[in-house]
């Protein structure tokens, strides 16, 4: 049986990750000057009056990819988007492929090329689509979520290429512009698309963060995300309150009520049944929680708050990874800008959305949700219309880090950073990572290179030149490792 003999993997670089980590600390500057050029498109796939925003990100990428001379496809998305009842076309998706050497292995990469919505008024310290260099830190909305991260993976190919080095395996590369939103019409695509995955071994996704501001992790699980709008109307047009209010339902009335219903103060769900599917733990994955590096001080200092609903390292990422958790995100149609407007919205619509985990089931949440809903409204005798709709719902994933592409990284990640990873999971969603696996059966692995300070959808979202950088070089170094994996050269036989 073939086993991998850790003790052959070297954290001292070789020949040519030495010529390649050359190459790349000279054209740092250059590798900025694109993301700043990326980060200046305001991709934002929330909105949808930015739609056309999106498409001049795919061709701009595409056109990055063919200067690599990859083969390049954009791809029609043949399904609709529907917000707000109105169909609105897709930007289409990047399909692109170097290399078709049959004796080598095909690593696949997916990342994204939308961002979250960003203004300045939010308080970013910057414009959120100029990229501002402050203490070695990038700003910029999507600096690291995700075109920080898939910029890293061109210059990393991109570096064979100037240094006429031979790319040691085939790459293929999926981008998409809709993975903020739910990654709408990507199922479609990928099964319309099979034969794309044929020759393809591995799936890589480098679109979460590290645990540490410092430390380098590799990712094995995420959550799912079912997402809902709760709709109540009360009347056919917004309303004087001073000439209303005290004889009608108010819609707002309603709304905050079925809100307050969902969760306590300790973050329990309080939906009847939504737990009764959680995945017990085992102890055999309790042990991969206890030489994870977690500061607690650092990680609230990150985010800005004095506590957090756990005390311990092990509740706080059980509760973060493996259990389900509910948010409310906004109140469509209600007043939010500064000052009072004295006015009874007529219609409001509440978005939430359950972190789901395995082995949760999507039907089956949707159901207690709506259920849970109606039952609540129904005590509150109110003449007003309840509309409730389930608008993501993406799975959660799970990886087996014993696959070899999860070793190819962990030798990379320790020639590059000179340590081990801490071997995590992530409580966000990526929606394509279980697309993935259910349609083409390959397998996935999330390398992180972005740190826990980021401020992914956050106000002055950042990538650190650092991993910006050191992320091209251990994507360089990934795939010459997952090549001498995959030729044997480094596997022992045991009898
Ligand atoms: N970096 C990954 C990410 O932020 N993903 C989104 C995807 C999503 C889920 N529901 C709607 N969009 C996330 O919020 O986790
Ligand atoms: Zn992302
Ligand atoms: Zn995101």
């Amino acid at each position: 049986m073939p086993l991998l003999d850790v003790s052959k993997s070297s954290s001292h670089p070789s020949d040519d990750e030495q010529k390649i980590f050359q190459y790349i600390d000279h054209h740092q500057d250059t590798f900025v000057q694109s993301l700043s050029e990326w980060v200046a498109v305001e991709s934002d796939s929330i909105q949808p009056h930015l739609r056309g925003n999106i498409t001049e990100m795919v061709k701009i990428a595409a056109n990055s990819l063919q200067a690599l001379g990859a083969t390049v496809e954009l791809k029609n998305v043949s399904s609709q988007d529907e917000p707000y009842g109105q169909n609105l076309s897709l930007p289409p998706v990047i399909l692109a492929e170097l290399g078709k050497d049959t004796a080598k292995p095909t690593v696949c990469f997916y990342g994204h090329l939308d961002v979250m919505p960003a203004k300045k008024e939010d308080g970013w310290k910057t414009d959120p689509y100029t990229l501002t260099e402050m203490d070695g830190k990038l700003y910029g909305r999507g600096a690291t979520d995700n075109k920080g991260p898939v910029l890293a993976w061109i210059n990393a190919v991109g570096t064979f290429i100037a240094l006429n080095m031979t790319l040691p395996v085939n790459v293929k590369f999926l981008l998409e512009g809709m993975e903020e939103a739910g990654s709408h019409g990507l199922e479609d695509l990928l099964k319309e698309n099979e034969g794309f995955f044929s020759d393809v071994m591995y799936i890589v996704i480098s679109d979460n963060i590290w645990l540490s501001n410092k430390k380098p992790a590799l990712t094995y699980g995420t959550r799912g995300n079912a997402a809902f709008f709760v709709e109540v109307e009360c009347c056919k047009k917004d309303l004087h309150s001073g000439s209303f209010g005290g004889i009608i339902h108010e819609a707002m009335f309603d709304l905050v009520a079925l809100l307050d219903s969902l969760v306590d103060s300790s973050g329990r769900i309080l939906i009847p049944g939504i737990y009764d599917d959680v995945a017990n733990v085992t102890n055999e994955e309790m042990k991969l929680y206890a030489p994870i590096d977690f500061n607690f001080e650092e990680h609230k200092a990150n985010i800005g708050v004095k506590e957090f609903l756990y005390k311990t390292k092990e509740d706080i990422l059980l509760n973060l990874w493996r259990n389900p958790s509910l948010s409310i995100h906004g109140i469509e149609g209600a007043f939010s800008e500064p000052g009072i407007k004295t006015v009874i919205p007529s219609k409001v619509i509440g978005k939430f959305s359950i972190r789901q985990v395995p082995n949760m089931n999507l039907p089956t949440v949707e159901s207690q949700v709506k259920e849970h809903l109606k039952r609540v409204f129904s005590k509150r005798n109110s003449p007003n219309k309840l509309t409730v709709s389930m608008q993501v719902a993406a799975k959660p994933w799970i990886a087996n880090i014993k696959n070899l592409q999860y070793e190819a990284a962990r030798r990379a990640i320790k020639t590059v950073f000179q340590q081990d990873p801490d071997m995590i999971r992530d409580g966000s969603t990526i929606p394509v990572a279980r697309m993935f696996e259910d349609i083409t059966k390959k397998s996935v692995m999330m390398f992180p290179i972005g740190a826990a300070d980021d401020g992914e959808h956050s106000q002055n979202e950042k990538i650190n030149r650092l991993n910006y950088i050191n992320g091209a070089k251990v994507f360089a170094s990934f795939l010459l490792e997952i090549s001498k994996l995959h030729s044997g050269s480094n596997l022992m036989t045991t009898s």
